[in-house]
């Protein structure tokens, strides 16, 4: 099976090196020729990866066309908000049985749409050829041989089950599950969380409030999610609980990174230089909040990010605001 990989960065890498070690070959595309060349000649990508060495599976490239050409599996794993630019002119290369899956956690903002909706838009395909890849996944992990499971999910059980077999390792292991609606959310949103877990720390805050902001963004992400139409029982599962706690207790993750900076007393644009890589969080909470309150759900939390991120408001307001909220019964 030929696969291509629309993004060479820490995600894109790492899934290449997983695809080859389940047995695809893998052309990975990027933008940056010395990646690229890298990919192929040395097998390493050092930007991105340092350290590691990607299986003999795997080849860079800087051509899209080459990259597409005959993949009967393309994933994209380009930040949430360029995904939609990057991937419309690429749709005339695509093969025509080829499927797409998302590796990407985010919310295009403008329109509010989850990735698989955008990446089906952007290549004129429909959303049964789409499957997202959602879980426990940081890159760096799974590039040293970690082991890790993840979620598969796709309206369409052969398209999950495709790709669920394509990315099977010795050290990856996927589970499939029709929810797509749920695990892309859970993706977007825990992302957000991880992002005020990283300010509390950062402002010096423990155990408690740590387990106090995971467990009620939980929450938030199950309001969000059950209102769109997802399943409960995947807010409990791999890409629910299991990516919020593994972004939220890993100084490895970008948007937890970003949040302890920013609760440290960086600005946003300290705090995005300081971090290095994508912090889907910065632009998605906004989506996210949109989203939300398109369908008259509360978040307080996210409402509290996008209030420090991007309307001047001081962690010290943000904490009172949350503490002061009217009090309620626990649960949804
Ligand atoms: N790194 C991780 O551990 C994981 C990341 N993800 C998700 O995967 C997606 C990608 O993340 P990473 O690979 O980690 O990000 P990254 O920051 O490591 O790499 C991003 C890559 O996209 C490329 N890129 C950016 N804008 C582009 C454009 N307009 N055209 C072409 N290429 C462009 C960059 O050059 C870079 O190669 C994000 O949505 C992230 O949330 C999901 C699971 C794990
Ligand atoms: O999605 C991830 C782990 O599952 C990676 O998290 P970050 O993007 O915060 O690094």
């Amino acid at each position: 099976m030929i696969a291509a990989v629309l993004g060479s960065g820490a995600w894109g890498t790492t899934f290449s090196a997983v695809l080859a070690d389940s047995g695809c070959r893998v052309r990975l595309w990027g933008r940056d020729e010395i990646v690229a060349e890298q990919i192929t000649t040395m097998r390493r990508n050092d930007k991105y990866l340092p350290g590691i060495t990607l299986p003999a599976g795997v080849s860079g490239t800087t051509s899209a066309r080459d990259a597409l050409s005959g993949a009967k599996i393309v994933v994209v794993a380009i930040p949430s908000q360029s995904a939609r630019a990057v991937l419309e002119p690429l749709a005339e290369y695509l093969d025509p049985d080829a499927v797409a899956v998302s590796l990407m956690k985010g919310v295009e903002l403008g329109t509010d749409k989850r990735m698989s909706d955008v990446v089906a838009e952007a290549l004129g395909i429909p959303l049964s050829r789409v499957a997202v890849v959602s879980g426990p996944n940081l890159a760096g992990e799974i590039a040293a041989h970690q082991p890790t499971a993840t979620v598969v999910s796709s309206t369409d059980e052969a398209t999950a089950a495709l790709v669920a077999e394509a990315c099977s390792c010795d050290y990856f292991r996927p589970y499939t599950n029709p929810d797509v609606v749920g695990v892309e959310l859970c993706g977007a949103v825990k992302n957000i969380i991880a992002l005020a877990v990283g300010i509390a720390q950062g402002q010096g805050m423990g155990y408690n409030t740590t387990a106090t902001v995971i467990t009620r963004g939980l929450v938030e992400i199950t309001r969000l999610g059950l209102a769109l139409g997802a399943q409960a029982e995947t807010f409990a599962g791999l890409a629910g609980m299991g990516d919020l706690v593994a972004t939220c207790a890993s100084p490895s993750s970008r948007n937890h990174t970003l949040g302890r900076h920013i609760g440290q007393g960086k600005t946003l644009d300290e705090a995005i230089v300081a971090t290095r890589g994508t912090a889907e969080a910065v632009k998605s909470s906004r989506s996210v909040l949109a989203l939300a309150r398109t369908v008259g759900v509360e978040m307080p939390i996210t409402e509290a990010v996008v209030g420090v991120l991007h309307e001047g408001q001081s962690v010290t307001e943000m904490a009172s605001k949350l503490l002061s909220r009217p009090r309620k019964t626990e649960g949804l």
